[in-house]
């Protein structure tokens, strides 16, 4: 058995919460806010994110940074990835040396062109940060549906120590040296799911869906691997899979906020509707910078820039990528 403190209690933070809570280990819930802490203290249940989903009374859930940082084995960041700064930066002063922390947030620092553990490395520099991602909707993990994730780490023993930790009969845990491309899969895909579910909004068809995962994923790879990723890794859970789940998905929220815009919203009552996180928004500039600065074609992610930030009507967008120079699908050479 571990002390695990979860750190964020959006749906992702609550879902693994309880998985580790299942497993057998002493888990902590932390929020940023007390009230959040005191409220769900009370009620035991997110009703808004995660209806019906009830939290364990054996899970602490408090607010108190210092309390949820004291001798924990591991701690989970789960906070959006537009917040991990801030938090960690609060936290920060609480981690010990060597602390695991298992960041579970998906995105790309706007500004800095940091994916998240980067960030977290930067504020907490004495913790060993490691990440876990794949295609793993909180809705499904916390009823228990059948998940598969990859887990990745500096050491190939903290990554085989945390796979058992996660690990259960419902959640299957692989692990991988490649953290740079397990978190560039996890934050490129957000904004290809974007624009998967615009074509949805649209009205368009499977073809379609099928034509934005494919192309969506050579994206990703090129860049990733432009970037010094492995080139398995987009073909892997935090890939692929998390591309597919994403695209396709009705819990996904990227898709959704996509399918309204679809449907005529613009980013912001898009945004507003969905009411949880849409990372991709976050990450689209970012992913923008990226193909500018790697010199890598992305066109799928610079239409959905266009739609999100210029206003560009979503069925131009979709004209647009279709009637772009013709291409080979790989090279000739
Ligand atoms: N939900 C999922 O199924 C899922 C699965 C895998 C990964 N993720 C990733 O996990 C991360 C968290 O997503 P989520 O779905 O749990 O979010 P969510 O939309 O359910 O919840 C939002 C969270 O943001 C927190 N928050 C709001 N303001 C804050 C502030 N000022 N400072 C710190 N925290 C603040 C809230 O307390 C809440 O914990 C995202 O990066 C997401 O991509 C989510
Ligand atoms: O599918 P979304 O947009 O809700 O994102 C949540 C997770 O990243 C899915 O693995």
């Amino acid at each position: 058995m571990a002390k695990i403190s979860v750190m964020g209690t959006g749906s992702w933070g609550t879902a693994l919460a309880i998985l580790l809570y299942n497993n057998g280990h002493q888990v902590m819930l932390w929020s940023a806010h007390p009230e959040k802490a005191v409220s769900l203290n009370e009620t035991r249940e997110d009703s808004g994110k995660l209806p019906g989903v009830k939290i364990p009374e054996g899970i602490v859930i408090t607010s108190d940074d210092k309390a949820a940082l004291t001798d924990v084995d591991v701690t989970v960041f789960a906070s959006p990835s537009a917040y991990i700064r801030k938090v960690s930066r609060r936290l920060a002063p609480y981690v010990r040396q060597r602390q695991i922390i298992v960041n579970v947030a998906k995105g790309v620092e706007e500004n800095t062109l940091m994916p998240v553990c980067d960030i977290i490395k930067e504020e907490i520099p004495q913790a060993d940060v490691c990440v876990l991602s794949g295609p793993s909707h909180a809705e499904e993990v916390s009823r228990g549906l059948p998940t598969t994730c990859v887990v990745s780490a500096r050491r190939k023993e903290t990554a085989e120590y945390l796979q058992g930790l996660f690990m259960s009969p419902v959640f299957r845990v692989y692990t991988t040296p490649d953290m740079l491309g397990v978190e560039l899969g996890g934050a490129l895909k957000n904004v290809i799911a974007l624009a998967a579910g615009t074509a949805d909004g649209l009205g368009y068809g499977d073809n379609t869906k099928a034509a934005l995962i494919t192309r969506g994923i050579a994206e990703m790879t090129r860049l990733g691997v432009k970037m010094g990723a492995k080139l398995e890794t987009f073909a892997g859970l935090s890939g692929i899979g998390d591309l597919i789940v994403t695209c396709a998905s009705v819990h996904s929220r990227n898709r959704r906020a996509g399918y309204l815009m679809g449907k005529g919203y613009t980013m912001e009552q898009a945004m507003k509707e969905v009411q949880m996180v849409v990372e991709g928004v976050y990450s689209a500039k970012a992913a923008k910078a990226l193909a500018e600065k790697y010199d890598v074609e992305m066109p799928i992610v610079m239409e959905v820039n266009k739609l999100l930030f210029e206003n560009k009507p979503a069925s131009e967008a979709v004209k647009d990528l279709m009637q772009r120079e013709k291409q080979g699908e790989i090279s000739w050479e």
